[in-house]
């Protein structure tokens, strides 16, 4: 009867009969099959554009509908009422009174299966969840609970269901939040028959403002632990990865990178080509910008370790209080903070190369430390007792003259000798100005390719300002200054009028008249008039050292030298 539409008859088309159809005719349940139409009435229009309705007009018609379910009787006529009784079987008779009633119980039909439906669902997940579920109304005593309840506790459903939670488990979750109308989150107890430790959340159920019971969802702590012990391993896992991916720097260049031709470089390349190919240490050395990491990263990229990471440290970008650390890494605890222990930069050099950039710029007591990794290739991190052995080749460099730092106690001799098996010492570009022609040209074709720009070459005054200018910034510097111009001029000739316009190194010296000077005293001169510039702040200093197209690292170091720090810049 319930998937079947209900067949319906309304006697009369007066105003009774037209709202109990308007009622009727919005229910799924309800087919309006027939009107009579006994009176000979006129008909309302809007019923008439209605389909599949069949007027009669002799109730002697009622009998021979098919399935006919009940008869609305909508006209008060004893004829009519007499004739109806004549009916049998199964039809209803139903007086227009009694109409609004039957809507509303097919109205809550239609609800209750919709809730049905609903619950079909609900009942569907808390079968299948891992998670145990019990609910107990207000007064404490147990409705529902879900299978894996029983799984979890050992508790068989009909020796729980019935009982109070309050007195059964009155210190679990859900008596507490019976008792308190309060959430209650993370609740670990022993629960049932089992004893099994269990780790609870549970709510209470309001409804409209009132408390109606509670509900508690609950799991093995057990299983807990195992989900958050894989959780914390596949996150230390994960955190090591990135630290290591964060860390290992490609090697971008080879020797074909090193441009020039000039016999200073040559014989410094030949000598780094033919140490790169042992795994002995090599010392860089040279002044700011010369290509120390250039040539590094060419000695790893020839060596039979350019499959392996290339690690560089900047030795004195690090405060010193943390190089032992960023060369160690340190074991879980080692310090307030040491959560999780980390792996240092010798560790991951590992088979591969390690370059130590400003080695000048580390204190004493790392020095030595150094020193026994560099004689015995083992080392212990900080906080840590094991001793760890690695396989790494060390290329150092340095712009500072360690012989001199030797001689003032600054660094240790033993550890210079054993950096320096093979030392080379770049030359400054204002020793080998032959190779700025071909600098230059290289850089053009990158600069071009990078600004998307047409340059075809430096006119002959432009290569002469080149030429007459000393580069105290060396290679770097060099390439700023043609960058600096390519940016800001469209032709296709870089001219002498361009440089003095946009490159301010160029601006500041006079062309002419300029007095000889030595050029540790110009450095100076330089150094303190971008100070006075941009003043003798860390930013004033940072922003110095990028006009001056040296590292901060650089212009501190010079800054010590010339003891400026304690001046009036
Ligand atoms: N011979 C060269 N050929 C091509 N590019 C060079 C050459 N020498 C240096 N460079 C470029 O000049 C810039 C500075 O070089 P690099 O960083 O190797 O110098 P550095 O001596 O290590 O400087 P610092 O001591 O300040 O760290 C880089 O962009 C590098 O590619």
């Amino acid at each position: 009867m319930l998937n079947n539409r209900i067949k319906v008859a309304i006697i009369g088309i007066g105003d009774d009969a037209i709202s109990v159809y308007n009622l009727l005719k919005n229910l799924k349940d309800i087919e309006v099959a027939s009107f009579f139409n006994i009176y000979d009435e006129i008909l309302p229009s809007n019923l008439l554009k209605e389909n599949n309705i069949v007027f009669h007009n002799s109730l002697d018609k009622i009998f021979r509908i098919n399935g006919l379910d009940i008869v609305i009787n909508a006209v008060k006529d004893t004829k009519v009422e007499e004739k109806l009784k004549q009916i049998r079987g199964n039809v209803s008779i139903i007086e227009t009174g009694s109409v609004n009633l039957m809507v509303r119980l097919f109205q809550e039909k239609q609800e209750l299966l919709k809730i049905k439906g609903i619950q079909g669902e609900l009942s569907t997940i808390l079968n299948s969840i891992q998670e145990a579920v019990e609910v107990a109304g207000k007064d404490g005593v147990i409705k529902y609970l879900n299978p894996a309840f029983v799984r979890v506790t050992g508790i068989p459903a009909e020796e729980r269901i019935g009982k109070n939670v309050l007195e059964a488990s009155p210190d679990g979750a859900l008596a507490m939040a019976l008792r308190t109308g309060k959430n209650v989150f993370g609740h670990r107890t022993k629960v049932g028959g089992s004893n099994a430790e269990v780790i609870s959340n549970a709510s209470p159920i309001i409804i409209d403002g009132s408390l109606e019971g509670a509900v508690v969802v609950f799991q093995h702590f057990t299983d807990v632990m195992k989900l958050m012990d894989e959780l914390k391993q596949r996150t230390s896992q994960i955190e090591n990865l990135s630290d290591k991916f964060g860390q290992v720097t490609t090697c971008k260049y080879g020797f074909s990178d090193i441009i020039g031709e000039s016999n200073e470089l040559k014989k410094c390349m030949q000598l780094a080509e033919k140490s790169a190919r042992s795994n002995t240490t090599v010392l860089l050395l040279g002044e700011s910008g010369t290509g120390k990491e250039l040539f590094a990263h060419a000695i790893h990229h020839v060596s039979s370790r350019r499959e392996k990471p290339f690690i560089k440290v900047n030795c004195a970008a690090i405060p010193e209080n943390l190089l032992e650390s960023e060369f160690f890494g340190y074991a879980k605890g080692a310090f307030t903070g040491a959560v999780k222990s980390k792996i240092g930069k010798f560790e991951l050099a590992n088979g591969g190369t390690i370059f130590l950039d400003e080695i000048g710029d580390m204190n004493l007591a790392l020095q030595g430390k150094l020193l026994r990794v560099l004689q015995e290739m083992e080392f212990e991190k900080v906080g840590g007792n094991q001793t760890i052995h690695v396989d790494v080749r060390v290329v150092a460099a340095t712009n500072r003259n360690l012989r001199e730092m030797i001689r003032n106690g600054n660094f240790r001799e033993d550890l210079y000798y054993r950096l320096n098996v093979v030392e080379i010492t770049i030359p400054p570009l204002r020793l080998r100005k032959d190779d700025l022609p071909e600098l230059v040209d290289n850089l053009i074709v990158k600069l071009n390719r990078k600004l998307g720009k047409k340059v075809q070459g430096i006119s002959k005054d432009a290569e002469e300002i080149l030429y007459s200018y000393d580069w105290p910034g060396n290679v770097r510097e060099l390439e700023n200054v043609v960058e600096r111009v390519m940016v800001t001029v469209d032709d296709e000739v870089l001219k002498k009028k361009h440089f003095v316009q946009h490159v301010s190194q160029f601006k500041a010296l006079p062309e002419k008249d300029i007095d000889l000077m030595p050029i540790e005293q110009m450095e100076q001169l330089l150094i303190k008039k971008a100070l006075s510039k941009f003043g003798n702040t860390v930013e004033g200093k940072r922003r110095a050292a990028q006009a001056l197209n040296i590292s901060l690292a650089t212009l501190y170091n010079k800054l010590k030298k010339a003891k400026f720090e304690n001046s009036n810049i």
